[in-house]
């Protein structure tokens, strides 16, 4: 069997005809929605993670705002820039890059941020929002995850899913999407405490592999036609490591692929994110 990739960068591409429509259309309103991103420090995957969501914004039409911080600022400092963008009115919403250097509280960053204005999903308020079925923004890279499924009609009622990684960006909220009545797929969450992955993993019909260990998921791991997501990063010596080993894609029946899969989709949730937070202050207006 050899896979059928799931595209990340097709499916990003629709979805950004779909909000370049509807950022004009905003904008006929009055509205121009405006994204907003927070960069602590240096490191050079974050800079770039946010220069291409600047690039995203320039494409979709939306306004971008950047905030880059020096490295050792202190976390009365970083606060104080999220209450300023709290408070910015060109700004509809904005993130806080992740991670951040080691000295910052990082939760406690994530905390500050307006929930309404939380374009990641990750405020402790949006997250218990989603574990209560109500309606808030989700986390970009879970949403990413589900509607790449969709878009390939993987199966997703009734199937076992396993989630490698208990991570609050992916692991632990796709649980939450992927059990929702709508989806209905039923979610064992593995981390470094289960004992035997192999067995767990060999079980599922749907594996999202989110650990960050380079070709941690092997072919012999996966049951014939199961979907395969990589979603986990690592920065070796020779490049982007997924936590997908080479040969998977000659036994699973769906794979999206590390780089061209999820994570191009995590951008496009992003902006989706901030055109529905436009989208609800023009209808309440
Ligand atoms: N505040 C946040 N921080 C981080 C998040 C997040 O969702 N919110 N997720 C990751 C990084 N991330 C977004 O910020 C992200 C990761 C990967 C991609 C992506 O498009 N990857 C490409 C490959 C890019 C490359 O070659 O370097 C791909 O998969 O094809 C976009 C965004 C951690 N921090």
């Amino acid at each position: 069997m050899t896979a059928t990739i799931l595209d990340g960068k097709a499916t990003r591409d629709e979805i950004f005809v779909d909000l370049t429509a509807r950022v004009a259309a905003l904008r006929e309103q009055g509205i121009t929605p405006g994204l907003a991103t927070v960069l602590v420090g240096d490191d050079p995957g974050s800079a770039a993670y946010v220069r291409g969501k600047h690039n995203d914004c320039a494409k979709v039409g939306i306004t971008s705002i950047r905030r880059d911080l020096p490295a050792d600022i202190t976390q009365s400092d970083l606060e104080a820039v999220i209450d300023e963008l709290n408070a910015n009115p060109d700004c509809t919403g904005y993130i806080v890059q992740l991670p951040l250097p080691k000295h910052l509280d990082e939760n406690a960053a994530l905390e500050r941020i307006d929930p309404d204005k939380d374009a990641d999903g990750l405020h402790p308020i949006n997250l218990g929002r989603l574990v209560l079925g109500k309606d808030a923004a989700l986390p970009c890279t879970p949403r990413g995850i589900v509607h790449l499924l969709r878009r390939y009609d993987v199966a997703l009622e009734g199937a076992h899913a396993v989630v490698i990684g208990r991570g609050v960006t992916v692991g632990r909220p796709i649980g939450l999407l992927l059990t929702r009545r709508s989806e209905n797929a039923t979610v064992t969450l593995c981390h470094t405490g289960t004992r035997d992955l192999a067995a767990e993993v060999s079980r599922a019909d749907i594996i999202v592999a989110a650990a960050g260990v380079p070709g941690l998921i092997t072919a012999d791991m996966v049951k014939p036609g199961a979907a395969v997501l990589d979603v986990g990063v690592t920065r070796t010596e020779d490049g982007l490591r997924g936590d997908v080993a080479d040969g998977v894609a000659d036994v699973a029946g769906f794979l999206s692929p590390n780089p061209g899969g999820v994570g191009p989709l995590t951008r496009a949730f992003l902006l989706t994110n901030v055109v529905e937070r436009a989208e609800r202050t023009a209808a309440e207006s």
